[in-house]
This record gives C-alpha cells, structure tokens and sequence, in this order.
C-alpha cells in the first residue's frame, strides 16, 4: 500500500498570504473539512495566526491546521514577522518558536512545537506571561485538547488559564518515537541536484527543471528493511542560506547533497556537516556527491569528500542523479535502513560495513501525465485504518502535486 502526500512549503524569505495559501481562491481549502498552511522557514504570511485576520481562521477555510512554525518567527497582528519581534509591540503579538524560548521575550510567548500528527501544540507558555492570548484563535485550543485527548503522549496535560490563554505542557518525545515517519531532510547548494535527486528516489525518472524557492515535503509509505514504513522527505530549498533551525530540529537524518563539479556547493556542505555535528549529534548523515557523470568538471576529488565525511561519522557515496535510478535507489535504501535501524536501537546494524544491496521501492509518487516506467508503481489512497496507522492526518491530497517537476501554486487542486 503506498500513499502518497505532497505539500508545498512557502518557501524562505518571501511574502505569502496566509488566507491564499489555504483559500477557496486557489480552490485547496474549500468551504469544510481542514486546510493546511505550513509557514515556510523566514516567510511573511499575513494573517494565520490571528483570529479574524483574514479569514483563515475559520469560515471559509474549515480549521486552519498549522503544521509549521518558522524558527525565531513571530506573529505580530497577523504579519508573521522574521526574527526578533521585540517585546512591548502590541498585545497581539506572538513569539513563536520552534524550540526555543527565552523568557524574556515578548508579551506572550508561546512555544510552538509541530506533534506527530502534524498539529500545532502550544508546548509551553513562559511564565511571564501576563497578557490574555488574544490573539491565539480558539481553534487552536481545541485542536490542542483533542490532539492530547487522541495522543498516546501520556504526558501531555492542558490547562486552560486567564481567560482565553491556555497552558499547555507538552514534553516533546518526537525523538523517542518509533512509530512516526522517518523524517529526512535534503540540504545543500543549490543547483546540486536535490530536487532531481528526490524525485529520482522516489519516481525513477528524471527532470531536468525543478521549481527552487520553496521547501517541498513528500509522504510516502516506502519499503524500509522489508517492512512498509512512512517515510517524510523534505526537499528543500536552497534559498535558504544556512540549514535553517527548522529542518534541522524537523528531520532524523540529512541528505548533505554537493555537486562533484563545484567546489564551493562541497564547502557548503561541509558547513553544513559541522554544524549537523554541534547540533544534531545524533542524526543520521548521508554525504552525497552528485553529477559525477561531469567527471571531466570534477573540482572536488572523491577521496576528499569521503575522508571528510568519515571524519564526520557520515555515510558517503558519489552518483550522478541524471545518469541513472539504481544507484540513487540504492544508496537511498539503504540510508533508510539505516536510519530505521538507528531509531530502532539496533545494535547489531553496523551501517559503514553494511553491504550494500538493492532493495525494492513499493512506494513512490506518479506523475499524472507521463507515468512512471515501472507498474510497481501506485499511488493508493489510504483509507481510514492505514491513515490512522500512519499518525498523519491525510485527509487532503492535492493530486496535482504529486507530480513531482509541478510547479506550484497548482491550480486546480483536487482534494480526496
Ligand atoms: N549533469 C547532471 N546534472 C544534474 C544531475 N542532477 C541534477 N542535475 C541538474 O542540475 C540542475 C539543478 O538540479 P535541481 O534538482 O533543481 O537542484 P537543487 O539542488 O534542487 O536546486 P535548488 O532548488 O536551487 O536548491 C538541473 O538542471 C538538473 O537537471 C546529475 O546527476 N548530473
């Protein structure tokens, strides 16, 4: 069974309304039932956050379910403001944070952390908070209660305090879930090929162009060491200048894609690998070195980029995306296995002396126009039972964009 689920993440460090992103204008948010925003790494969306600001917190759009939070953005009378929102700008002002919080910042300071089931939950309220959250629809109080009332996440309590405001304590076990999708973040240069990369993975084929100011998050349900297992990929965009703190607390695993024929795409990632190395230790890393079919145009030498991930306790490998699948699939598979394992605990799974193996994809996405070269492939739309399975609310598929080279907003979207 495979299901497949595609969104797009307003990408860094542009302008997006929140009330189009998930409107009927654009016809993906209909009159009933959720609709999804993610809030991109530094975007600025007008209005998400507020109640009344623009509608999206409700009529039109159904329930506004906001996956994703920007590091270090605030939301200040509707405007998701990038950075430091200072304290004292209004009543409505809003820190949000992904995992961090300083006390003394802002009025209401409110921590934001995205659960299993791709909800919003307000993690902690810092104790100097004095101000009713007048601004926090509620919408979001609900969606918080009902999460923990459904979350096998025992520890999680909610009390709700002065008026509208809301204490939630919710202890983030994201890193002690085994059941969750394996979440794995594809960062570097851009231009290396990441793109090319994940859809190659996940379709077999390739294309050329790729859309690259925005994140986009693939869900798939993939073979993983001989078990279905759900998988998040995140291609990201390289517009981002450094891995932003999002993807960084977001994913288990990265891809650390460099192109072979550029030299500073490697120093990036080996930016990139230092800072993986102070801040997710624990991570599992797969150092790539794409476009070796441009040989000739070879600025960085293989053994260079191995040592430098070996230093870094990184797997390694070189391939040319645009060349051919298997070695992509290949190298992916068994990154996952990997990455399972690791999660796993599993001891005995030693992944540098692993050899390697071709396994079978049963998952991938499919191209609406042109379909993918192999009948394995599927798309299946989970029913009620395997979406439970999944923890993830699927409940919209935008059919459009399961076609991996769509350039996007999509119109029109199709909803299941
Ligand atoms: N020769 C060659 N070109 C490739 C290969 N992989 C990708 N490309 C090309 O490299 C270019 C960039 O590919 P993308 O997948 O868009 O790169 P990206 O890293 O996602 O780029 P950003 O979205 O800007 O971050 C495209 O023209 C691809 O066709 C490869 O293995 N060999």
């Amino acid at each position: 069974m495979v299901g497949v689920e595609v969104e797009r993440i307003i990408g860094c460090g542009r302008n997006s309304s929140g009330s189009k992103s998930c409107g009927s204008s654009d016809g993906c948010g209909g009159r009933s039932g959720d609709s999804r925003i993610r809030i991109g790494f530094g975007s600025h969306i007008g209005g998400v956050f507020v109640a009344g600001g623009d509608g999206v917190d409700g009529g039109d759009c159904g329930r506004v379910v906001i996956e994703e939070v920007s590091s270090s953005a605030g939301v200040d009378n509707g405007r998701v403001v990038t950075d430091e929102v200072s304290s004292g700008i209004g009543v409505d002002n809003v820190r949000v944070v992904i995992d961090e919080v300083s006390s003394g910042v802002g009025v209401d300071n409110v921590r934001v952390v995205i659960d299993e089931v791709s909800r919003v939950v307000i993690d902690e309220i810092a104790p100097n908070v004095n101000q009713p959250f007048s601004c926090i629809p509620l919408w979001i109080l609900e969606d918080i209660k009902d999460y923990i009332k459904r979350s096998s996440n025992k520890r999680a309590e909610t009390k709700v305090c002065r008026g509208q405001s809301c204490k939630v304590i919710m202890k983030d076990d994201r890193s002690n879930n085994q059941s969750g999708p394996l979440r794995v973040a594809v960062v570097g240069a851009s231009e290396v090929g990441k793109s090319a990369l994940t859809v190659r993975y996940l379709t077999k084929r390739f294309i050329g162009e790729y859309r690259s100011d925005t994140d986009m998050l693939y869900r798939c349900v993939l073979q993983v060491d001989g078990a279905p297992q759900p998988v998040e990929i995140m291609d990201t965009s390289a517009s981002c200048q450094t891995t932003s703190h999002a993807h960084l607390q977001w994913a288990e695993a990265f891809v650390v894609v460099y192109a072979i024929n550029d030299k500073q795409s490697y120093s990036q990632a080996a930016n990139t690998l230092k800072e993986l190395n102070e801040r997710r230790p624990s991570a599992s890393v797969l150092v790539l070195g794409n476009k070796s079919d441009l040989g000739h145009l070879r600025e960085v030498e293989e053994v260079e980029a191995r040592t430098l991930a070996l230093n870094h306790s990184a797997r390694f490998s070189e391939l040319s995306t645009a060349e051919s699948c298997a070695p992509v699939s290949e190298v992916l598979n068994n990154f996952l296995k990997d990455v399972k394992s690791q999660r796993n605990g599993n001891q005995n799974s030693s992944p540098k002396l692993r050899k390697i193996s071709v396994t079978k994809i049963l998952g991938s996405l499919i191209g609406r126009s042109s379909p993918p070269p192999t009948p394995v492939t599927h798309l299946i739309i989970l029913d009620k039972d395997e979406r439970n399975k999944l923890q993830t609310p699927l409940r919209r598929l935008c059919r459009p964009c399961l076609r991996p080279a769509h350039s996007l907003p999509c119109s029109p979207h199709t909803a299941v």
